[in-house]
C-alpha cells in the first residue's frame, strides 16, 4: 500500500471524481475526510452521498469522516483541518476537487453564475490549500496537495467560459503553491482528468452527438471512471512520486491529443 497511515482531506468527495479520489486513497491506506456541499443552487446538491463513501471506506479497513462545508467560505478550508487533526492527529494529504460546471452560454452569462463558479472552483481551491498548507507546515514533515484540473484548462467549450478559465487557474495554483512549499517538503500537482461520466455532465452527455463524438474522440475507448482519477491522484499524493511537484498529469484515456 502506497498510504498507509496517511491523513486525506478530500473537498467534493461525496460524489463523481472525489468520491473515486477518496476510496483510491483509502485503498491505499489513507484515512480520509470527506467535504461535500449539500446546498449548492446549481443543481448539484444531492448528498446524502457522502455516508455512502464513508461506509464504502469503512468496508475498505479505513476510517472516514464527512463534512459538509462550501469551500468558498473561508472558514470551511480550517474547520477541515480542525476535523481531520481531532479525528486523526493530522493531515498528510490533500486532494482540493470540489467543482462546479453548470453549462451556460457566454453571452447572456449571470453575473453571479460566472462569480459563484470562480468562488467554487478558483477560490475554494486556494483557500482550502491554504487552510491545509499552513497546517503541514506547522506539522513540520511535508505533505501532498493534488488538485483537480481538467483538459478543460487546455481547450475552450463554448458552454464553459465561466468553467475553463477556473481549470487553467487551479492547474497554475498548484505551480506557484509548489515553489512556495518545496522548501517545507510539501509537494503540489494536478490531475487534468478528460470526460468522466458524473453528475456535472450525465445531462449534457445524453446528448446522442455529443456522445458520439466524445466516444469516437477517446482512443482508450470508453469514458473515464471516477477511480481512474483517483489511483493516479493515490500516486501523486505518494513516494512513488517524491520527486513530482508543480506538475499535472492527463487522465483522459487520450482526448486531448486526439486531435483528428
Ligand atoms: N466530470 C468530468 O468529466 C470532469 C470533472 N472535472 C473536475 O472534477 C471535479 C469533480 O467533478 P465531478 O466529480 O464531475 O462533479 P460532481 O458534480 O459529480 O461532484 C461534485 C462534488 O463537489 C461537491 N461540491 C459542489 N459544490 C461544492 C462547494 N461549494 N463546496 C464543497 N463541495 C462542493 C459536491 O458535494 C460533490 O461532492 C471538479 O473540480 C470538476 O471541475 C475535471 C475534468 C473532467
Ligand atoms: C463537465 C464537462 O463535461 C467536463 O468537465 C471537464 O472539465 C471536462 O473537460 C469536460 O468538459
Amino acid at each position: 500500500m502506497l498510504l498507509e497511515n496517511k491523513c486525506a482531506i478530500v473537498t467534493g468527495g461525496s460524489r463523481g471524481i472525489g468520491a473515486g479520489i477518496a476510496v483510491s486513497l483509502a485503498r491505499q491506506g489513507a484515512d480520509v475526510v470527506i467535504n461535500y456541499w449539500g446546498k449548492t443552487d446549481t443543481g448539484y446538491g444531492r448528498d446524502g452521498a457522502a455516508q455512502a463513501v464513508v461506509a464504502e471506506i469503512e468496508r475498505l479497513g479505513r476510517s472516514a469522516i464527512a463534512l459538509e462545508g462550501d469551500v468558498a467560505d473561508p472558514a470551511t478550508g480550517p474547520a477541515l483541518v480542525d476535523a481531520a487533526v481531532e479525528r486523526f492527529g493530522k493531515v498528510d494529504i490533500l486532494a482540493a476537487n470540489a467543482g462546479i460546471c453548470p453549462f451556460h452560454g457566454f453571452l447572456d452569462m449571470p453575473v453571479d453564475l460566472m462569480r459563484k463558479v470562480f468562488g467554487v472552483n478558483m477560490e475554494g481551491a486556494f483557500l482550502v490549500s491554504q487552510a491545509v498548507a499552513n497546517r503541514m507546515v506547522e506539522q513540520g514533515h511535508g505533505g501532498a496537495i493534488v488538485a483537480t484540473s481538467s483538459i478543460s484548462a487546455l481547450v475552450g467549450g463554448e458552454f464553459q467560459s465561466h468553467y475553463t478559465p477556473t481549470k487553467a487557474g487551479v492547474h497554475s495554483l498548484m505551480q506557484s503553491v509548489a515553489i512556495a512549499l518545496g522548501p517545507h517538503g510539501i509537494r503540489c500537482n494536478s490531475v487534468m482528468p478528460g470526460a468522466i461520466l458524473t453528475d456535472m455532465n450525465r445531462e449534457s452527455l445524453s446528448d446522442p452527438d455529443k456522445d458520439a463524438y466524445f466516444r469516437k474522440r477517446i482512443p482508450l475507448g470508453r469514458y473515464g471512471e471516477p477511480e481512474d482519477v483517483g489511483d493516479v491522484v493515490a500516486f501523486l499524493a505518494s513516494d512513488m512520486a517524491r520527486y513530482v511537484t508543480g506538475a499535472s498529469v492527463i487522465v483522459d484515456g487520450g482526448m486531448y491529443v486526439n486531435l483528428q
